[in-house]
């Protein structure tokens, strides 16, 4: 059996770095916990109330926000928390060489249905500033909170899925994920159609059109809603994500997050053999302008992804 230290130490001999990402998946255990029981302890769906005991009820996402807080705000290599959760970039007490970049409970709309959230993170040194491009990765991963409770590595090699345990052990289950080149499988949400550009919608009616279109292959559509569950199940077995740019989104800059949702997720991707894009640039390039900025992201197995890139590129 291969713990997460084993791994890390495998994986790194920066001790500090590896001590983030414990920071974090003990971040994940605590999440998982509450997620558990939230429905009994009267925390799914509201905001804003007072429970039975008269206390002040947090939404999951202040929960899951005030947990990682907590879990980084006790190491001493943490010296930055961005948090989409927090206007501000916070400044930790330790003032460590790291910033950590979060999405601490991503899918939230989900958690009324019982369908599969997750916690996604990234981690860059301190002295390249709050605005880095998503290629100054030193380590990014997420947490999956599904039947199984996943965490998913990359430091700058392979991409690690770990499982937990019963005794709250993260266990290696898999050393190296690896996406596909082709697929069948695409994730965008369809309900989208009528804001979309040439180039989505291009693509998608190819993927419609099946076997009798330029493709020549039948497709299915996935679409959980929570981007943790959607790049997991790509990473797993293939398939290309969409959150493009739209005529809704297009004044905000899209839908996701560059730093802690587009980001991490376009490393694991690439780590993993696959291909990140927004369309018109690699997504890993993008220099950030806000730390809450948002970016169109387009990312999954190289050959669709490719597919995307080159309706960007007639117009
Ligand atoms: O509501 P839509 O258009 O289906 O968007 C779903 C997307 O929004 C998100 O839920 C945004 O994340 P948060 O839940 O962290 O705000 C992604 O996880 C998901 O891919
Ligand atoms: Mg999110
Ligand atoms: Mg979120």
């Amino acid at each position: 059996m291969t713990t997460l230290l084993d791994w890390l130490r495998a994986q790194t001999d920066d001790a500090d770095l590896g001590s983030v990402i414990v920071s974090m998946a003990a971040s994940g255990v605590e999440i998982a916990s509450v997620l558990r029981q939230a429905a009994i302890k009267g925390q799914i769906g509201v905001v804003g109330a007072v429970n039975v005991q008269g206390e002040a009820q947090k939404a999951l996402d202040v929960i899951s926000n005030d947990i990682v807080l907590n879990q980084l705000g006790q190491n001493p290599a943490v010296g930055i928390l961005i948090s989409e959760e927090m206007d501000e970039a916070v400044e930790m007490a330790n003032q460590g060489r790291f910033i950590v970049a979060t999405d601490p409970l991503d899918g939230s709309s989900n958690l009324d249905v019982n369908v599969t959230v997750g916690t996604i993170f990234s981690v860059l040194g301190v002295a390249g500033g709050l605005l880095q491009p998503g290629r100054a990765q030193l380590a990014a991963g997420y947490i999956a909170y599904g039947p199984a409770i996943n965490l998913v590595l990359r430091i700058s090699g392979d991409v690690a899925v770990f499982t937990l345990d019963d005794a709250d052990q993260w266990v290696l289950t898999q050393a190296k994920a690896s996406v596909p080149d082709s697929t069948a499988e695409y994730a965008i949400n369809t309900a989208r159609d009528r804001f979309w550009d040439a180039a989505t919608t291009g693509y998608v009616r190819e993927n419609v059109a099946g076997e009798t279109g330029p493709a020549g292959k039948r497709y299915n559509m996935r679409w959980v809603g929570s981007m943790v569950a959607d790049v997991h199940r790509i990473l797993m077995r293939g398939g290309i994500f969409l959150y493009p740019l739209d005529s809704e989104t297009r004044a905000k800059g899209g839908r996701l997050r560059l730093l802690y949702e587009a980001n991490p997720m376009a490393w694991l991707i690439e780590g993993a053999g696959g291909r990140a894009t927004t369309g018109r640039e690699s997504l890993l390039e993008v220099v950030p302008t806000g730390i809450h900025q948002r970016i169109p992201v387009i990312l999954g197995s190289s050959e669709e992804v490719k597919r995307v890139e080159a309706w960007y590129a007639r117009g």
